[in-house]
C-alpha cells in the first residue's frame, strides 16, 4: 500500500480544516490518494460540527493511515490543542500551525509519509508570534537542512494550463529589486529545470524568462535591469544547455498561444508570476516547493478568513495538491 500523504492543519482559524474535511468527504469523487491530517482531533470534530458535516475521524499513526482512509479521516495527533474559531486566530494558532508542519517534515524524512501537503497559514499571524521565515517555502528549507546546509527552495505554482516560478518571493517590490541578480535567476531556473525533469516527465523543459520592466525595458529606455541582469542570466542558462528564452515582455507572455511555447515561466517577482496563474487557474493550481529533498505541495490560495466555517470553501485546489503530491511521489510521468 502506498505511503499516505501528511496533510498539515494550516492556520486553525482559516479554511484549511474546512477543505481537509470536505476533501475527505468527497475523496472518491475527487480521486484522492490516502492522506492523514496532523493536529487536534477534537478541534477537527468541532469544525465538522460547525460545518454540519458528518465525518468519521480516527486517531491514527502514519503507518495505519492508508488502510484507515476509506472508512475514516485519519488524524495524527501533534500534541497541540487548537481553540481558534473560524476567522478568528487566537493564541493557539501559530503554535498549532507550526507544530503541524514540523511533524509532517519529521514524518516524510523518516519515510513514514510519502509527501507533505500543507494547508494555508496566515503569515501575519505567524509574524506576530515571532516566526522569522517569509512562509512555508523557506521554513521547509530550514527543516530540510542537512549537516547545516540549507537547500535553496524554489516556489513553483503549477497547473495544466501554466507553470510559473517567482525568482524573488515574499519581499516588498523595493527589496525584490535589490535582491534580483543574474546569479539568483540562474540558480532558481536550474533548480526548476532539475525538478521539472525529475518529477514532471519533461526531458528538456522550455523556460520563458520574463523581463523586469515594462516591455522588457524597451532596449534600456525603460530601465537597465533587463540588459544588465536578466539578459546575462538567459545567456548563462543557454550556455549550460537549458532551453531558455528572454527577457520577454511580461504583459504578452501569458496569453494562450504564448503559453503553448514554454513549459514554465520564470518571473522576476511574486505578483508577476502569481497574478496570471491565479487568474487562469485559481481552482486547480498547486503550489509546489522545488529543491527540497522531499515533496511538498499546497493549494494556491490562502486562509480565506472571510469564509472559514461557512461551508463556502472550495476544496478543489487542495484536491489538486493532494493528487499532484501523490503522483510526484510515485512516478516521474507527467502529472497531467
Ligand atoms: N500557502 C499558504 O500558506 C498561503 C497563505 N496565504 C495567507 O493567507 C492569508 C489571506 O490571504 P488573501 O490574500 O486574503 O488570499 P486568500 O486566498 O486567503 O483569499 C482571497 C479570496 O479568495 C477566496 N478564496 C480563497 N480560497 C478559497 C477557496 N478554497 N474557496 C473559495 N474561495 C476562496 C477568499 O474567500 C477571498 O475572498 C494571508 O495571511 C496570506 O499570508 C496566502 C496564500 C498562500
Ligand atoms: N503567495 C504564495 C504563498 O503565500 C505561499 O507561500 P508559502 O507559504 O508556500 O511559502
Amino acid at each position: 500500500m502506498a505511503k499516505p500523504l501528511a496533510l498539515t492543519s494550516g492556520e486553525p482559524a482559516g479554511i484549511g480544516p474546512d477543505i481537509a474535511l470536505e476533501a475527505w468527504r468527497r475523496r472518491g469523487e475527487l480521486d484522492l490518494p490516502p492522506f492523514y491530517l496532523l493536529g487536534d482531533r477534537a478541534f477537527f470534530a468541532e469544525r465538522a460540527k460547525i460545518l454540519g458535516l458528518t465525518i468519521d475521524l480516527a486517531d491514527a499513526v502514519p503507518e495505519e493511515a492508508s488502510a484507515a482512509f476509506a472508512r475514516a479521516l485519519p488524524v495524527v495527533a501533534t500534541g497541540e490543542i487548537a481553540t481558534a474559531r473560524p476567522g478568528q486566530p487566537d493564541q493557539t494558532s501559530a503554535t498549532a500551525a507550526l507544530t503541524s508542519i514540523r511533524h509532517a517534515v519529521d514524518h516524510v524524512r523518516a519515510g513514514r509519509a510519502g509527501a507533505i501537503v500543507t494547508n494555508p497559514i496566515a503569515k501575519s499571524v505567524l509574524y506576530r508570534a515571532g516566526f522569522r521565515h517569509p512562509g512555508h517555502t523557506e521554513f521547509l528549507a530550514e527543516l530540510a537542512s542537512d549537516g547545516g546546509r540549507v537547500p535553496q527552495p524554489v516556489m513553483m505554482l503549477w497547473s495544466p494550463a501554466l507553470a510559473v516560478v517567482p525568482v524573488t518571493i515574499h519581499l516588498s517590490l523595493r527589496e525584490a529589486l535589490a535582491q534580483l541578480s543574474a546569479e539568483l535567476i540562474v540558480t532558481t531556473a536550474r533548480i526548476a529545470v532539475a525538478d521539472l525533469k525529475a518529477h514532471f516527465g519533461l526531458a528538456q523543459p522550455r523556460l520563458a524568462i520574463s523581463g523586469l520592466n515594462p516591455h522588457a525595458g524597451e532596449d534600456g529606455s525603460l530601465g537597465s535591469e533587463d540588459i544588465d541582469i536578466v539578459a546575462p542570466a538567459v545567456e548563462a542558462l543557454r550556455a549550460k544547455g537549458i532551453d531558455a528564452r528572454g527577457p520577454l515582455p511580461a504583459d504578452t507572455m501569458f496569453h494562450a498561444a504564448a503559453r503553448r511555447t514554454y513549459d514554465c515561466a520564470i518571473c522576476m517577482y511574486h505578483d508577476q508570476a502569481l497574478i496570471p496563474i491565479k487568474t487562469i487557474a485559481f481552482e486547480d493550481a498547486v503550489n509546489v516547493t522545488l529543491g527540497l529533498p522531499f515533496i511538498r505541495t499546497s493549494p494556491d490560495h490562502g486562509t480565506a478568513f472571510d469564509i472559514a466555517g461557512t461551508g463556502k470553501a472550495n476544496p478543489s485546489s487542495l484536491a489538486a495538491a493532494l493528487r499532484l503530491a501523490a503522483r510526484m511521489a510515485a512516478t516521474s510521468v507527467p502529472p497531467i
